[in-house]
């Protein structure tokens, strides 16, 4: 069963939205350039904005329709919105803030109970101050929790990481993962950072002037070529599931296996034992920039992953190569032209992934 199911079109000046949304639990990411209509589209979604035309359902339950003349409105749509900035109440405390969420939730209903959600989020220490007295990052954490605490079937954001430094945005992903893996409300999230986006979900809704380009794994989409036109100028990150299986002290790496690959892959890494215990699966990127590729296998080097693969797909763009290699898994990798030309490379062309421990970032 869809979470959501929606067409829904609306026309602003010259600019117009027609958009068939569907998609299942987990994670959604919405991508697009400034002005493809992601915000149009969430507040279609919330019921800030009226379509057109069209319908929206949420769990098989009609909540709009154009035709049948059915617009709930938005406090009757259970999905929880967490806006750019957060926008709390500023004269109330952290804890009425949360509190007033749950105002609306009939006895028995709350899905998310406050003590839960104050631990899972960290808002323990920040119950009694109030919003001027808290960082970027504490004011989103207290948005997403009041938008969860609300027992919404949906939960939208709009943005969450554009107010926050690089450091904020790492606290705030693992929650929002532990969130959604924890509660399993599906979510929506909107933002024109790639590489934030990915560190979320792969899975994304990609949009430009008011259409849907393409929806579906972000591997899959950046083959096609007007998808990776619209993906390349916004950073194209390798993003890869990963299970923790065992740390080396001595080296001070750790051993990392991809179970979802088609066959058994280990990487290593930089050890990640002080955020990341055995068995945990945690997400690390990759930037495409820094794999390089090789005829074979090169013993006695200082670079400590080396996975064999074929080249899929070679995508050339202002005299940057492309290369999407299957080492089991799909991944990206630039080189230049004129390495492309000496190794003569061409699709099919079995070849080897190498990249440093160092390289790959822990997302969570
Ligand atoms: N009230 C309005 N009247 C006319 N056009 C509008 C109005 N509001 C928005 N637009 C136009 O609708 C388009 C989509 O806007 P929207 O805010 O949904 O885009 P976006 O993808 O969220 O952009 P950004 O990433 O910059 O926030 C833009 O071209 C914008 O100029």
């Amino acid at each position: 069963m869809h979470a959501l199911s929606a067409h829904l079109k609306r026309k602003k000046g010259n600019f117009s939205l027609d958009i068939e949304v569907d998609f299942f639990r987990g994670i959604t990411g919405v991508f697009g350039p400034s002005g493809a209509g992601k915000t149009t589209l969430m507040h279609l979604l919330v019921g800030l904005e009226k379509p057109d035309e069209g319908f929206l359902q949420i769990d098989d339950i009609l909540l709009v329709d154009t035709v049948k003349n059915i617009n709930e409105p938005a406090r009757n749509r259970k999905i929880g919105y967490v806006f750019q900035e957060g926008r709390l109440f500023p004269h109330m405390t952290v804890r009425k803030n949360l509190l007033f969420a749950t105002k609306y939730v009939p006895k028995g209903k709350q899905v998310i109970e406050f003590a839960e959600l104050v631990n899972l989020l960290e808002l323990n220490n920040l119950l009694e101050k109030r919003p001027k007295q808290l960082s970027g990052g504490e004011k989103q954490r207290v948005a997403i929790g009041r938008a969860l605490l609300s027992s919404p079937k949906l939960l939208l954001m709009d943005e969450p990481f554009s107010s926050l430094d690089v450091k904020l945005r790492r606290q705030i992903i693992p929650y929002l993962i532990k969130i959604n893996r924890k509660f399993n409300i599906p979510m929506l999230v909107v933002s024109h950072d790639l590489p934030d986006l990915l560190s979320l979900t792969r899975e994304l809704f990609l949009l430009k002037n008011g259409r849907v380009l393409g929806h579906g794994n972000y591997l899959d989409l950046i083959e096609q070529e007007n998808m990776f036109d619209v993906m390349r100028g916004a950073g194209l990150m390798n993003v890869l599931q990963f299970k923790v299986d065992a740390h080396d002290k001595e080296n001070g790496l750790s051993i990392l296996t991809n179970k979802d690959a088609s066959q058994e892959i280990s990487i290593e890494r930089e050890m990640v034992s002080d955020c990341c215990q055995i068995g945990d699966e945690i997400n690390v990127s990759l930037r495409p920039e820094d794999i390089s590729l090789t005829l074979e296998r090169i013993p006695n080097i200082s670079i400590r992953n080396q996975l064999p693969g074929t080249i899929m797909k070679i995508i050339e763009k202002d005299n940057r190569i492309y290369c999407l290699v299957d080492v089991g898994f799909k991944l990206l990798v630039s080189i230049t032209h004129a390495s492309l030309l000496k190794m003569e490379l061409t699709k099919g062309k079995q070849v080897w992934c190498l990249f440093k421990s160092m390289a790959l970032q822990t997302n969570i």
